[in-house]
């Protein structure tokens, strides 16, 4: 049957945000006598584990959903991108600055979910003389507002309303626009981050000055050997330079790190080895989806982009964070664990995080082995910490053994654990 379970063990507390702060960490030691090891308090709550909620089952399958889907997203000709961008802006009622500004919102949402701000701030952008330029240029003013520091190198201007805003709105933000010649011959050294946003798929041709020697220019990039010690190419909806159905037809081409394909993928993604392809313009309408058959992954939630291709393998290693985080000395906690709990917890609770209330608790059986599992806390106050259980769980099962426990709250955006 189940029942209500609290705890009176011996709970550890530390509230410290990483990196370790210099001072032992408090121990909560709960109000004495302490209870039983399981208080019994009341037989009615069903068990309450940490089971995936809708939302996270939601988002799992998403992302299962995307991977599995690889293989079937649809791939656009030529002609059928630009048919649909023609019935977009026709009988579908947008603007091409409608577009545009989603199409480059996905980018710069797709880039910032890669390329963490901490550890790459200077982006270069490189804008061509069409819509996939005009992409850049939107992307370079989000990701601006994101926090990072956006460089727009965009030699061929176009004299249209649409693009002079759009440039006006970057010198507002004293983005500086970078002239060809004032670009180093190799990137890696002024850059962490470099967009292709020249062409995309009204490309034909070979490119012509000065976009050939800019493509030359990622080529280079992209050939150097250890990719950890260059910026990553994005390149949006379309490699430049690449054939739009065919792909790299010479070999010689950009080998972009990621690639965002706008609307759908064109035929020349399938060419596209790089470790990570998201789709982005999350605007397609019903009538186009089904006119030409679209297979498209789900966007999780309310995101502008959504990975698609295989999740690539990561070197475990080489995660890490770096923290930024004001300072927390001893003489800051406050003198009661509870209070500081609950302040911390209320600070957590209105900066929005997803179940605040998550916590790790550990318990050890006799034979001295411990478990941990995640649970929801229901409760506190000066007497410890609430949760659910029922007597047939492992956990109701330890603490009947050895009333020892820990509890860890990982408030990870706040860098705060407790
Ligand atoms: N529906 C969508 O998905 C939307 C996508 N958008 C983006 O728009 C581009 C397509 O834009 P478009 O203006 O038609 O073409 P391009 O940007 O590819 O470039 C045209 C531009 O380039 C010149 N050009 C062509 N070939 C060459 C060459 N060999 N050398 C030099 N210059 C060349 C041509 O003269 C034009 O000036 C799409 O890929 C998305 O990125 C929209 O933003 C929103 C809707
Ligand atoms: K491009």
């Amino acid at each position: 049957m189940p029942f209500f379970l609290s705890t009176s063990a011996t709970a550890t507390a530390t509230p410290l945000c990483p990196p370790p702060s210099p001072y032992p960490s408090p121990h909560f030691r709960l109000p004495s006598p302490p209870r039983r090891g399981l208080a019994f308090l009341a037989a009615s709550a069903p068990q309450r584990d940490l089971f995936p909620t809708p939302r996270q089952a939601m988002a799992s399958l998403a992302t299962s959903t995307a991977a599995a889907a690889a293989a079937e997203v649809t791939h656009l000709s030529q002609r059928d991108a630009a048919d649909i961008d023609e019935q977009l802006m026709g009988p579908l009622g947008f603007s091409v600055d409608q577009l545009m500004e989603l199409a480059g919102l996905s980018v710069a949402t797709a880039v910032a979910e890669v390329y963490k701000l901490s550890e790459h701030t200077r982006v270069l952008i490189i804008c061509g003389p069409g819509n996939n330029g005009g992409d850049g240029l939107v992307a370079a003013r989000h990701l601006y507002h994101f926090g990072y520091k956006p460089f727009v190198c965009y030699p061929k201007r176009t004299a249209k309303p649409l693009y002079s805003g759009l440039v006006t709105q970057l010198e507002s933000l004293a983005i500086p626009f970078v002239p060809v010649e004032d670009l180093p011959q190799d990137l890696s050294g002024q850059y962490d981050i470099v967009i292709d946003a020249m062409f995309g798929f009204s490309f034909h041709g070979t490119p012509r000055p000065p976009f050939d020697d800019l493509i030359q220019m990622l080529v280079s990039l992209s050939v150097v050997g250890d990719s950890a010690k260059r910026p990553p190419i994005v390149s949006v909806d379309i490699p430049s330079g690449w054939h739009v159905e065919e792909g790299d037809v010479s070999g010689g081409g950009i080998k972009p790190d990621m690639l965002v394909s706008l609307t759908a993928p064109k035929l020349c993604a399938k060419k596209f080895t790089g470790p990570h392809h998201f789709l982005g313009g999350r605007f397609v309408p019903p009538p186009i989806s089904s006119k030409y058959g679209l297979e498209l992954p789900p966007y999780p939630g309310t995101s502008m982009c959504v990975r698609i291709g295989k999740v690539p393998s990561v070197d475990i290693s080489s995660l890490r964070e770096n923290y930024i985080s004001p300072e927390l000395l001893e003489n800051q906690v406050m003198p009661n664990p509870f209070d500081q709990f609950r302040t911390w917890f209320d600070e957590a609770v209105t900066a929005g995080l997803r179940e605040p209330n998550a916590m790790a608790l550990t318990t050890v059986n006799k034979a001295g082995k411990p478990s941990s599992r995640m649970v929801l806390l229901k409760g506190v106050d000066k007497q410890g910490f609430v949760w659910y259980t029922n007597y047939g769980s492992q956990k109701a099962h330890d603490l009947s053994e050895n009333s020892n426990a820990a509890l860890l709250f990982y408030w990870n955006e706040m860098n705060r654990q407790l």
